[in-house]
């Protein structure tokens, strides 16, 4: 499935080493005004190649609107931003076919597609769609004013202090991992729609759909297996349902309760790695030493923080429009 969302829902295309990775959505409220400028900030607080154990591929990364915008403003219909490919190096994949990348999806995309899979840079696959997840969360985030969301690195390979982290992966010449942690205010509460549909279903649906992510926890999290239910217990202090703590990270019974949404997600250590690993070798088959060749994120936590905001943003709206909370002719 690459679409998400009820209401509010985009639906994901592309492929890293084609002409363009794109997303269309529908739910967007017609006269929203919407230019190249909105995307800048978040496009390259994703960019790779910027900052230190990223990967050297760089793109332009600016929105190209092939429809649901007329003279500046959305029209209502379905919205479709392309992102387009320029910078490949495919050289670096057909070399490698053989060898299925332990960690990547190269053997089960070969498996589940049949060898037809576009396998250049991870084809669909690929942490290049993350782009189109990080405008759909500046469209949505549109919608959600006096909402904010935040996302930040907290650990990268266990440090706190990120460079750290980096300098132990550098030292070893391999990738690493990292958490990466969102705090969202000004929620209303009563979003969410229990059952299945209750926050954190849909924000750990959402943060499961980024490639790498591989847990999540919310507030206190998994500490709260530790806490007597008199300390995990937030009590309420007001009318409107304000807690002294928050150890429920803004979600009791699946639904928001006013306070702050908090939650972490945590990034596995980039499969592509420099160092020598084994796989199976499907022209030889023979299990054969190599190492990844190639541009790659060495820390892909690092360029996690703008792409969490984007899905948070996309459920929020999503459940904003459930909730009927926004509106569906943007007229300020
Ligand atoms: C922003 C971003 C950048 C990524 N960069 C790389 C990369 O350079 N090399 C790599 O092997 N994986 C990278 N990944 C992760 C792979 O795409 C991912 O591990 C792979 O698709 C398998 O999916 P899984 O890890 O969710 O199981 C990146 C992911 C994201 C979100
Ligand atoms: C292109 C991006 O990241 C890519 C994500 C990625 C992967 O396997 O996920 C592998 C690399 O692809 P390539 O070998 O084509 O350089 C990264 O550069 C991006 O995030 O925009």
């Amino acid at each position: 499935m690459n679409s998400f969302g009820q209401s509010f829902r985009s639906t994901i295309f592309g492929e890293s080493h084609g002409p363009s990775v794109g997303i269309t959505f529908d739910g967007v409220p017609a006269g929203l005004p919407i230019n190249e400028d909105d995307f800048v900030i978040d496009i390259e607080r994703r960019k790779g190649g910027l900052q230190k154990g990223t990967t050297p591929r760089k793109e332009d990364d600016k929105p190209i609107f092939i429809t649901g915008v007329f003279n500046n403003k959305t029209t209502g219909a379905p919205l479709t931003i392309l992102f387009e490919n320029k910078n490949t190096r495919s050289g670096d994949y057909e070399k490698q076919r053989a060898i299925p990348r332990p960690g990547h999806a190269d053997f089960v995309a070969h498996e589940k597609y049949g060898g037809f899979e576009d396998f250049r840079g991870g084809g669909h696959f690929s942490g290049r769609l993350t782009v189109c997840l990080v405008a759909a969360g500046v469209v949505a985030k549109k919608l959600l004013p006096g909402i904010t969301i935040t996302a930040y690195i907290t650990e990268v390979g266990g440090e706190k202090d990120v460079e750290n982290g980096l300098q132990k992966a550098i030292d070893a010449k391999d990738s690493v991992g990292g958490i990466v942690e969102c705090h969202v205010t000004g929620v209303p509460s009563g979003l969410g729609e229990p059952f299945f549909n209750s926050v954190e279903s849909l924000i750990s649906h959402a943060a499961f759909s980024i490639p790498a992510i591989k847990g999540i926890e919310f507030g206190a999290g998994f500490k709260a297996a530790t806490m007597f239910g008199s300390d995990h217990n937030d009590a309420i202090d007001t009318a409107s349902g304000h807690t002294v703590t928050n150890h429920a990270g803004g979600v009791v019974g699946g639904i928001s309760n006013g306070n702050d949404i908090i939650f972490r997600v945590v990034v596995k250590p980039t499969s592509s790695t420099p160092k020598e690993q084994e796989s199976w070798n499907w022209d030889t088959q023979t299990v054969e030493k190599f190492s990844v060749k190639g541009r790659h994120d060495l820390c892909i936590a690092l360029r996690v923080p703008p792409v969490l905001e984007a899905i948070t943003a996309m459920v929020i709206a999503d459940l904003m429009q459930l909730a009927q909370k926004l509106p569906r002719i943007y007229n300020s």
